[in-house]
């Protein structure tokens, strides 16, 4: 092949840079989350001019036409730990600058950015520095829940279960939607009682979470990323290194209150009655045997919350799940065997960018002026609000992360 022909990724990003609009970020304690929408490359020539302007079509909703903008909305993340690749990649697309080189900052006017999650207020200073932008800080239990109602509402197929290797879409009556539990697990883990639109109560938390995997991993297995050790996991058994029932009782169950021999009687509890050291256990059989025990602890406190409020639905998010079988799993039996069946746990296929997604939905009215143009902004003077068509994912592709989705967006 010709190597002309190769687009390279940087190249490719670059091309997509003349066509970003609208950005908005979530720093959390592990990772940066970048939500942005970039235009479909549709334009319209002017006359002999040569004057290009967007191609926007129009939809009918009732009585009224609204224009609309065909596009994707893009999802990235960083590590926070590198921070300064995020700069780099916001620097390099043009991301905080609608992605125009020549709206280079005069200095007269900051442009700000949308920004949920400590790292808004942490980083504040260097954005400032490096890009000279502003932060314009959102709260990050606002941006959750609204980042969450958002996705359920508009993505097709956004919820699933999971148990026993079953995956089933969820189909969400957006009239019997709330009340749910929203339990986000970062670094840290919130729950969060959902009663409707920007309705909401933080009910609990735990500092077991995400970051306790990922440290605890890190130091007990030298593993040297994070989906090292999800892979680890997924090839260990955790019964070399927990203390089943069965280790106390003799082989048998416990079955006057409910427990099977199998079951974990203690996490790592193996591990006091051997005689051996870190070195002698596989790295594998340590990851699994972590994974379960912060995933079922998550699982029973999210239960017990849910149990307080008297809520049938909790849906998880946050990174630290990744879509990763087992976890989900862990999280399903948990809930499922500590409500008796009563209560379902689901999980959201844009599971980490909840936040990123909320602070993107509260710059609605702005990003709409920029997006649709004044023309819009006459048109509908009253109520501009970010409204996009359902959105289609498709099923059968894995999602690391970064990824884009098709939607269109229109001021309803
Ligand atoms: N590539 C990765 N690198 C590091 N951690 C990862 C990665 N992928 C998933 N994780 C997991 O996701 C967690 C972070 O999740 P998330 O981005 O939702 O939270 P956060 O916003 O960084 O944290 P917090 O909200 O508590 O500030 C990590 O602690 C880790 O368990
Ligand atoms: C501190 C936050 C909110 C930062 O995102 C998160 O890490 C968290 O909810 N941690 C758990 C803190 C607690 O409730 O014990």
């Amino acid at each position: 092949m010709d190597p002309r022909e190769v687009e390279t990724e940087a190249n490719s990003d670059q091309n997509q840079s003349s066509n970003v609009y609208h950005l908005a970020l979530d720093i959390g304690g592990s990772l940066v989350k970048l939500v942005y929408f970039t235009k479909d490359d549709d334009h319209i020539v002017d006359g002999e001019e040569g004057i290009s302007r967007e191609k926007t079509s129009v939809k009918s909703k009732g009585s009224r036409d609204y224009p609309v903008l065909n596009g994707k909305l893009n999802f990235k993340k960083f590590e926070t730990s590198k921070i300064n690749d995020c700069l780099q990649f916001i620097k390099t697309m043009n991301l905080h600058l609608g992605g125009n080189q020549q709206q280079e900052n005069t200095g007269s006017q900051t442009t700000a950015i949308k920004a949920t999650g400590g790292g808004s207020y942490k980083y504040a200073d260097l954005f400032k520095e490096r890009l000279g932008i502003s932060l314009d800080k959102e709260d990050e239990m606002d941006c959750l829940v609204a980042g969450a109602n958002f996705l359920l509402e508009v993505v097709h197929q956004e919820a699933f279960t999971y148990m026993g290797d079953q995956k089933q879409f969820v189909k969400i009556d957006q009239n019997d939607l709330y009340p749910y539990l929203l339990v986000n697990i970062g670094s840290g883990v919130g729950m969060i009682k959902v009663e409707g639109d920007g309705k909401f109560e933080r009910v609990s938390g735990t500092s077991i979470g995400g970051g306790s995997f990922w440290g605890l991993g890190k130091l007990l297995t030298k593993c040297k990323s994070f989906d090292e050790l999800l892979d680890l996991s997924y090839r260990g058994n955790n019964r070399a290194v927990d203390m089943l029932v069965g280790d106390i009782y003799g082989g048998m169950d416990y079955s006057k209150i409910g427990l099977s021999s199998t079951a974990i009687a203690s996490s790592f509890g193996r591990a006091i009655s051997e005689n051996k050291e870190l070195k002698d256990y596989n790295p594998e059989d340590i990851a699994r045997s972590l994974l379960r025990l912060i995933s079922n602890n998550i699982g029973q406190i999210s239960y017990l919350n849910a149990l307080r409020f008297g809520l049938k639905r909790i849906f998880f998010g946050g990174f630290f799940i990744r879509r990763h079988p087992f976890t989900m799993d862990t999280l399903s039996v948990a809930v499922n065997f500590w409500s008796k069946g009563e209560a379902k746990a689901m999980f959201l296929r844009h599971e980490g960018f909840l936040g990123a997604v909320g602070a993107f939905m509260s710059s609605d009215k702005h990003g709409l002026k920029e997006l649709l143009g004044n023309e819009v902004v006459q048109q509908t003077p009253n109520k501009l609000s970010f409204a996009v068509d359902k959105i289609q994912v498709p099923i059968d592709v894995e999602l690391n992360g970064d990824e884009s989705i098709e939607c269109s967006v229109y001021a309803a």
